[in-house]
């Protein structure tokens, strides 16, 4: 029988930082426990009712492009041990696709995404934040090969879109948001001792579950 909530890990930092590298060490650590990954991105607010030619001119960099008040929701139900109905986010339509995934509740949750140590009410839920610190032109090169390759997106669309929304957005918005951070992780996720601190520090927590 479970008696304690579960455990919230933060993971933030910029498009192509190693956010989601870190998290799947993370999880590839735990392989006998229940844990999840939870994404900011799945939140982004569904554009189902623009023109696809409307939807290109979205900031998906600022705070107002996410639903985080559902996120916040979804997160309290999984920490009451409910199930949620996770949206699935569709990069290349940009907007949510027309699927939901169901979530069962884990001991676990790792919450991903640029902007979670951003908003006070996702801090307050949290027993972990870490803020994967990778420069920016780590970062560009890694994003371009990326978008390119699963997002749908053209050498010219990507560079255009990070000099005029994501690295401004990433120096107002996310950068100073590592100030939250308990473990600041450079280079992100062949970072081994930063995983091991982390993954240490969860095992002591889910040590102490009674
Ligand atoms: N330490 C690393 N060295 C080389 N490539 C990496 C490293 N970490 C991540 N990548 C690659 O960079 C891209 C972005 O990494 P990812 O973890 O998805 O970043 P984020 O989730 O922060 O956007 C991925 O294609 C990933 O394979
Ligand atoms: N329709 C969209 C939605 C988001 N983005 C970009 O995704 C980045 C966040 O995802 P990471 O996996 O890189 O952390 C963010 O910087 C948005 O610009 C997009 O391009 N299109």
């Amino acid at each position: 029988m479970v008696h304690h909530k579960p455990i919230v890990i933060g993971v933030a930092g910029g498009s192509g930082s190693g956010k989601t590298s870190v998290s799947q060490a993370i999880l590839s650590h735990f392989p006998n426990h229940s844990i999840m990954m939870l994404e900011h991105d799945s939140y982004y607010k569904d554009q189902s009712d623009l023109p696809f030619e409307e939807r290109l001119k979205t900031n998906y960099d600022h705070p107002f492009a996410f639903d985080t008040d559902l996120l916040i929701d979804h997160l309290n139900k999984l920490l009451r041990y409910e199930s949620v109905s996770k949206p699935v986010y569709d990069y290349v339509a940009h907007t949510r696709s027309c699927d939901i995934e169901i979530q069962e509740p884990k001991e676990v949750i790792i919450l991903e995404g640029i902007l979670i140590l951003a908003d006070k009410r996702l801090r307050d839920l949290m027993d972990i934040k870490v803020f994967v610190d990778t420069d920016d032109d780590i970062r560009i090169i890694r994003r371009i090969k990326r978008d390119i390759e699963e997002r749908g997106r053209t050498l010219d669309s990507v560079i255009d879109q990070y000099l005029r929304i994501v690295k401004p957005m990433y120096h107002q918005f996310i950068e100073p948001t590592k100030r939250y951070a308990d473990v600041v992780v450079p280079e992100g996720g062949k970072n081994h001792v930063a995983i091991d601190l982390i993954n240490t520090k969860i095992s002591t927590i889910l040590g102490n579950f009674p």
